[in-house]
């Protein structure tokens, strides 16, 4: 009887401990298997490589042929080297960037913030975000006033140019923040397309070139040249633009008016001593990496520099004359609209000033004091851009 009674007590404990366990089981296979679809599934989600590839294809689509060429990407030649102690840098958050002053006029093309903040510039083609961030395979280095925002402007009407709108001022002003920083400021680009930015003051600053080169030796670099006096007239109008107290033009590019000395430590001479600047350059890049563009040519035939750029970067002459006209109003080519519904495009009005009045005898003496560097810079480039 106690046997019995034991018997059955035991088998319905082991039946309540099976339902029990069993019961775990599934509870313990459920809380499983949920929390395998709160961080497999939700993850899918928001990166979703199937959507990834769609839009790979639709690329590929539009553009199949031209993603098989080899990047032109400066990315796999970096020396790295001199940035990468500095590469955990802060982010952007506090910029030098070059305000859009100069962004276009006569449509309503503005930058937004994320083009201030350098971060996703759209080029014509308001591109969304394919592609990948890269450094620059081209920079525009100078020089400055010599009419480097028409040249960028220009060139990022071609489909295989991105252009970052605004100016880093990495390898001179925020060195210190490293490659990685300077590439997130570039605009997303495809295998096939050229990455390029432009900050006129690198071609005058001392350690630019030797950056560069630690950057990617391979480098293709633009300089847009100008008559250097009037380029000088043409920087100090712009100071005077924004100081309107400082001393006369004259008295700025004089150290002894008399003795017809000139200031050569005065940043609007300095710059315009091109010949000296360009040893700088040379010491580190073959002048054939160098494409020069003449400034003047630049406003009467800009189809025409335009074209020599693109055999430079080795892109398709798609720039050509259908795409300017000659604004008589602003007294400079400006791009013609490129469909029905926009608008032609002029540069801003910081671009085509009219210059403040210089005597003649200043501006002789001054074409005087920059004759031999001319003279030596056309020797040297294998180009007459005729300056007298
Ligand atoms: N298409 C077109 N439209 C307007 N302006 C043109 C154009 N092509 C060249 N230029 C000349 O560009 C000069 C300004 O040069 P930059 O763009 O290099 O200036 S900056 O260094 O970025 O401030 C600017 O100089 P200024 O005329 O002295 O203002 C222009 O002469």
């Amino acid at each position: 009887m106690a046997y019995r009674f034991l018997a059955s007590w035991v088998l319905t404990a082991s039946k309540r401990l099976t339902r029990r366990f069993l019961f775990l089981f599934t509870l313990s296979l459920s809380c499983t298997y949920l929390c395998y679809c709160l961080i497999f599934c939700s993850d899918s989600i928001m990166q979703n490589p199937s959507y990834d590839g769609y839009r790979c294809i639709l690329i590929q689509n539009v553009r199949g042929k031209k993603l098989l060429q080899k990047s032109p990407s400066c990315n796999a030649a970096v020396d790295h080297k001199e940035t990468q102690i500095n590469i955990h840098s802060p982010a952007a958050s506090v910029i030098r960037l070059v305000p859009p002053e100069d962004s276009w006029t006569e449509r309503n093309f503005s930058y937004t913030p994320e083009d201030v903040s350098g971060q996703e510039t759209s080029n014509n083609t308001g591109t969304p975000r394919f592609g990948s961030k890269k450094l620059p395979h081209t920079i525009i280095v100078g020089v400055k006033k010599g009419g480097t925002r028409a040249v960028l402007e220009f060139i990022r009407v071609h489909p295989d140019v991105r252009a970052m709108g605004t100016e880093p001022h990495f390898f001179d002003k925020n060195y210190d923040r490293g490659l990685d920083w300077y590439r997130s400021l570039m605009p997303r680009t495809l295998e096939n397309q050229i990455t390029m930015e432009k900050t006129p003051s690198y071609f005058v600053t001392k350690e630019t070139p030797r950056r560069i080169f630690s950057m990617c030796k391979e480098i293709k670099l633009i300089i847009v040249v100008r008559n250097p006096v009037t380029r000088a007239i043409s920087d100090y109008t712009q100071t005077l633009s924004k100081k309107p107290d400082i001393p006369t033009f004259q008295e700025l590019a004089f150290k002894n008016w008399t003795l017809g000395l000139v200031d050569t430590s005065w940043n609007a001479i300095r710059i315009g001593m091109y010949a000296l600047h360009l040893e700088s350059w040379l010491q580190y890049f073959p002048i054939s990496q160098i494409h020069f563009v003449s400034g003047e040519k630049l406003i009467t035939d800009p189809a025409g520099e335009m074209g020599r750029i693109q055999d430079f970067l080795g892109i398709k002459r798609i720039i050509t004359e259908k795409h300017f006209y000659f604004n008589k109003t602003k007294g400079f080519p400006c791009l013609k609209k490129s469909d029905v519904n926009s608008l032609p495009r002029c540069l801003g009005k910081s671009k085509g000033r009219t210059h403040v009045q210089i005597d003649q005898e200043v501006i002789d003496q001054l074409r005087d004091f920059y004759r031999p560097y001319n003279i030596k810079f056309y020797e040297t480039v294998g180009q007459d851009f005729h300056w007298e």
